[in-house]
């Protein structure tokens, strides 16, 4: 009975039939990446269930390992608004779509297509190198990234550098500079999710009382969105790719960028009027959830909203506290951080930087019409952040261009990769992984005799 009831014998049996495309499509499966996993000097482990990390054993020991990050999971997708279904990966018109085409299934897939396509011309690394591939990195990357994390602290290693998503070669995001530049991210910001709660007696709604703990609150978070954070335009990496990007202006914005000691007032108000380099100059603080009451004629004894701070790399996470507390300023309103950490240390991108140094030789020759590599600050969170413990060179970069419209794709509607981008970001990993062979050392000085 049960299962072998009416309910089954109800449901129209699906003929076994297959197309054309999904007999190649079986077959292609299986063929993914093998290299990867025959060669001898390359070890996978599952860790954490579903996340993957990959070890490369180098020919030459004595140079310090280095990592390639990228997340498997993606972002809900609701199927409104597409112009394709969000997990069909459909190809149209030289362009893949789907959810977590740019973020981040394309350093995935990427990075081991690259490593695929090394070992099948018989490629042997100097270096030796991880390839860590989180499950959980949207919600967290405790489970992943942390865990690869631990495991490798576990085992002694010290990193060289990082590499991870959070930047691109980006393309239209500043008013009258023309030309694209590349944003290497050396640091990332911190975050705050902060619940606020009131809680009031509840009661009759036909004789309210002159507050309610809606009211209370909204006035609250209202006060917070309407008083934005200091702008802190001149700590952290950007003021030093302004400069840097300085002459790729027209006159007279080159002129006031090359003279920030004189402008830096006037350049810091600029960048407050767009939304996104608003979000470079200054902690964030978005309204992101509220909920309250019960019926439609109880006042309700509870109120509760959460507001996501993005912290700005000048700041911390108690200034950021105090600062609501002043700004909220009313006892009645509880505060209770769910949770928050730190601005992420700012990774070196002088001369000696081995990370930085490569990224920039590898974009010179990949991107060779792309004139600046400019040090910045990913305004979202990235699994790297997990990994401060095995290196102080953490960068994060994609080698795609990225225009505002395929910015607001990410976690948007309709994202998607160029087939000619992808492939592109697969020659830069290919290329990059074997730069990394390259030993910086100094070559002793011979003495003359
Ligand atoms: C002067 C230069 C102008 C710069 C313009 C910046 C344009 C922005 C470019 C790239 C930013 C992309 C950020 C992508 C990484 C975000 C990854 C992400 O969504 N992470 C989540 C993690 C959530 C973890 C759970 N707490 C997040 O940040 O919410
Ligand atoms: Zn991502
Ligand atoms: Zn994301």
């Amino acid at each position: 009975k049960g299962l072998r009831g009416k309910e089954h014998r109800r449901a129209p049996r699906i003929p076994s039939q297959f197309s054309q495309e999904e007999r190649v499509a079986m077959k292609e499966t299986l063929k993914v990446f093998p290299t990867v996993f025959k060669t001898s000097f390359i070890r996978h482990e599952a860790v954490g269930e579903y996340s993957h990390l990959f070890t490369v054993q180098g020919s030459d020991p004595s140079l310090q390992p280095y990592m390639l990050l990228a997340h498997i999971d993606v972002v809900p997708a609701p199927d409104e608004g597409w112009d394709v279904p969000p997990f069909s990966g459909l190809e149209s018109d030289g362009f893949i779509y789907g959810r977590g085409t740019l973020d981040n299934k394309n350093s995935l897939m990427a990075i081991l297509q690259a490593l695929e396509l090394l070992l099948i011309r018989n490629y042997i690394p100097r270096r030796s190198f991880f390839i860590a591939l989180g499950h959980d990195e949207e919600v967290s990357g405790v489970n992943g990234a942390q865990k690869i994390s631990a495991l490798l602290q576990a085992r002694g290693i010290q990193l060289a550098f990082i590499v991870d998503e959070g930047s691109f070669i980006l393309d239209g995001f500043i008013p009258n500079l023309q030309k694209p530049f590349a944003m290497v991210s050396v640091s990332e910001k911190g975050a705050i999710n902060l619940m606020l709660q009131v809680n009031m007696t509840p009661g009759h709604s036909s004789a309210p009382p002159k507050e309610t703990s809606i009211g209370i609150l909204a006035a609250a978070v209202s006060r917070l969105e309407q008083t934005p954070m200091p702008n802190m335009f001149g700590g952290g990496p950007l003021k030093m790719a302004l400069q840097q990007l300085a002459n790729e202006f027209p006159f007279p914005a080159n002129i006031v960028l090359s003279n920030l000691w004189l402008f830096q007032p006037l350049v810091s108000r600029l960048m407050e009027r767009n939304y996104i380099t608003n979000a470079l100059v200054r902690t964030t603080t978005a309204l992101t959830m509220f909920n309250a009451g019960v019926k439609v004629n109880v006042i309700p004894p509870v109120a509760q909203a959460t507001i996501n701070f993005r912290i700005h790399p000048a700041q911390t996470v108690q200034e950021v506290l105090k600062l609501a507390k002043d700004i909220v300023a009313d006892d009645r309103i509880q505060f209770h951080v769910l949770n928050a950490f730190d601005p992420l240390p700012v990774s070196p991108s002088d001369d000696q930087a081995l990370g930085y140094q490569l990224l920039r030789q590898t974009i010179q020759s990949v991107f060779p019409e792309v004139n600046i590599v400019a040090p910045g600050t990913c305004i979202g969170n990235t699994d790297s952040r997990h990994y401060t413990n095995l290196t102080t060179g953490i960068y994060r970069f994609n080698p795609i261009y990225l225009q505002p419209q395929s910015f607001s794709s990410i976690h948007g509607i309709n994202e998607k990769i160029s087939v000619q981008a992808y492939e592109t970001q697969v020659k830069f990993i290919f290329e990059f992984i074997q730069n990394a062979d390259a030993d910086p050392r100094p070559v002793p000085h011979l003495h003359e005799l």
